[in-house]
This record gives C-alpha cells, structure tokens and sequence, in this order.
C-alpha cells in the first residue's frame, strides 16, 4: 500500500508583519502544526522585498562566476566569514564534501567589540570582495530584511506555545545570524550516489529561512519513511525549517527534519540561507518553552556553544584554525 507523501504546509505571514493578534494566533496554530508535523515550511508573503531578493542574488551569481583566485581573495577567516571552496564543507556522517560553494557573513561586529575582545567565537566584522562594490550593499539589506521575518517567526512560534510573544526578544539581542549566499554547480546524472549538492543533514540553530531559485533540487526527508520529497521553488516564497536548538528547546515537540540538495537539473543553482539563531549567551531551556521540569529531556545549553560545536564538526577549515 503506498501512502499519500508528506506535504510542506504554505503560512501566510501578512498578518503577522501587521502585528495583528488574530492573525498572529492563525499563524501561530499553522506554524505549531508544521513544526511538530514537518519540521518544514514555506512563508508567503514574508516581507522581504523582491527587488531586494533579486539584488542580493544577482550580486551572489557575479560573485561566484568570478574566477577562485579572485575569491579566494576573500577566503573564509577564523570569524567564519567569507569564502568558503568547494570542498571545504562535510557534513557529519557524510561521505563526501558537499559540491557546492558559499560565501557566508553574519552580525558586523567592530574588533574592538566587547563580545569579540572577549573571544567569543563565530564573532568579528564581515570581510567583503573589494573587486566587487556592489556585493556587501546587497547582502546587507537581505541580511536586515530577513532577520526581520526571523523575529517574526519566533514571535508566532511563541504564541503558538503559549509563552509571550515577545519571549525570544531577549534572548536575539546579539544574534548569530548566519547568512550564506550558495553555489551549486551542475552535477551529473553518473555522479556517485554518496555525492551531493548538500548531504542529508539537520541544521543545527533555532530557524533557517531559505531563498531559492526556480532551479529546484532541495529535498526533505518523510518522516518515519526511506522516501524524499521535492521541495521545489514557489513563487515570493521563503522556505523555513526547524534546526536542532529549537527542537532541543522544544523539548523534541518540534521537528528538525533531515534535507539534502541534489542539482541534476542541468542548470547552475543559488540560494541564500539564513541561520536565525540567538545571541551567544541565550540559555537554551525547554522549561522556558512551557515544559514541565521534570519533564525537560534536556538541560540549558548556552545556544553559541551549542552552534559552535556543530560548525566545528562540518568545516575543514575549521579544524586547523579553529577559534
Ligand atoms: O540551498 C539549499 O537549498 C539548502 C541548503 C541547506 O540545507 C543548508 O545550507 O543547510
Ligand atoms: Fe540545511
């Protein structure tokens, strides 16, 4: 007997972005359902501007067809910014390095900040291509339009556990934001199998918000099933998913779903992820979700620790220069 597949539910974030509390409620119902059901779901209406999507990911296109000694000019540093090369990036449990290439930034902090004086990893300013003006204004204004709809998100997630909608506020006040611009060059019909665009992986933080093109190529995981299914581009759409922090804060009532890209389209594919994940210090509590103590699976972790120990396990790079 072959079951209907699993369908990534669409929500509708207009009302949200207007502050409306019953639309923040509907919200907040059709998001609770897809994170406990899916782990995975597309926005509409998500108040990013297209003219500002398409901006960024022209900008990121010209980039990456920039010859790689050019690029490597911007070569990802120690504040795990910039450039990163094919190859570079394996995800645990994977085989092989994902064949794709990205270029990565995050919050622009100054090295005199206090959070980069004291060390704290993953933290520093963004490096830019000098050869390319046009790049760091583009990225930059999906980096702040995008963040918006992340808080956005937390705001409905929060209502629909019943908690203040403005719980997460707080804890975002010096987000890891992770933002990564992604190449994925053509792969062939005859590559090996255990070779992808990206593995099957988990992502590790709070909430990824995710911009693709019209290529298509991303695939998310049945649950309780071997079987795969397409989540392809929708039109003004962002595709979200639950990462592994927010499943753990949750208390394993949301659903971080494994995902893989695999680009035999024949085409050249972009997308532009963002990583929403909280300030370094948050505590990550599933008691401040509304779970009971005694019925808490697991114990605050400090959310930077908790992302840093997951990039350091993926990134080649990372291994030598690890900081
Ligand atoms: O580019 C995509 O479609 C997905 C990328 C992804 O899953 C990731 O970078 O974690
Ligand atoms: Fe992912």
């Amino acid at each position: 007997m072959t079951t209907s597949a699993m369908t990534i539910p669409l929500v509708d974030m207009q009302g949200v972005r207007e502050g409306d509390l019953d639309s923040l409620a509907r919200a907040g119902e059709a998001i609770h359902s897809a994170c406990t059901q899916v782990g995975f779901f597309y926005i509409i209406n998500h108040g990013l501007s297209q003219a500002v999507i398409d901006d960024a990911m022209q900008a990121a296109q010209r980039f990456f067809a920039e010859p790689l000694e050019r690029k490597a000019q911007v070569a990802v540093n120690k504040h795990h910014r910039g450039f990163h090369r094919r190859g570079g990036a394996t995800m645990y449990q994977a085989t092989r390095p994902d064949e794709k290439e990205f270029y990565g930034f995050g919050l622009d902090l100054a090295e005199d900040d206090p959070s980069v004086l004291a060390g704290e990893a993953l933290r520093g300013p963004n490096q830019w291509p000098d050869f390319m003006p046009e790049f760091q204004p583009a990225m930059d204004r999906y980096f702040v339009e995008v963040g918006r709809c992340g808080a956005d998100l937390l705001r409905a997630i929060a209502m629909s556990l019943d908690i203040d909608p403005e719980f997460f506020a707080d804890k975002y006040t010096k987000p890891l934001q992770r933002t990564q611009a992604v190449y994925y060059p053509v792969q062939s019909d005859d590559r090996p199998a255990d070779q992808f665009g990206v593995a099957p992986h988990t992502d590790y933080g709070c909430v990824t918000l995710l911009y693709q093109d019209a290529v298509g190529g991303l695939q998310v995981r049945e649950l309780g099933s071997e079987r795969w299914i397409d989540a392809p581009f929708i039109e003004g759409s962002l595709v979200v998913n639950v990462g592994d922090l927010l499943a753990r804060w949750s208390n394993d009532r949301f659903r971080s779903t494994l995902h893989r890209v695999i680009n035999t389209s024949g085409r050249e594919r972009y997308s532009i992820a963002t990583f929403y994940d909280p300030t370094y210090a948050a505590l990550v509590d599933p008691v401040d979700l509304g779970v009971a103590a005694d019925e808490a699976i697991y114990p605050p972790v400090a959310a930077g620790d908790y992302i840093l120990g997951r990039i350091d396990a993926s990134m080649s790079y990372r291994k030598s220069t690890a900081s």
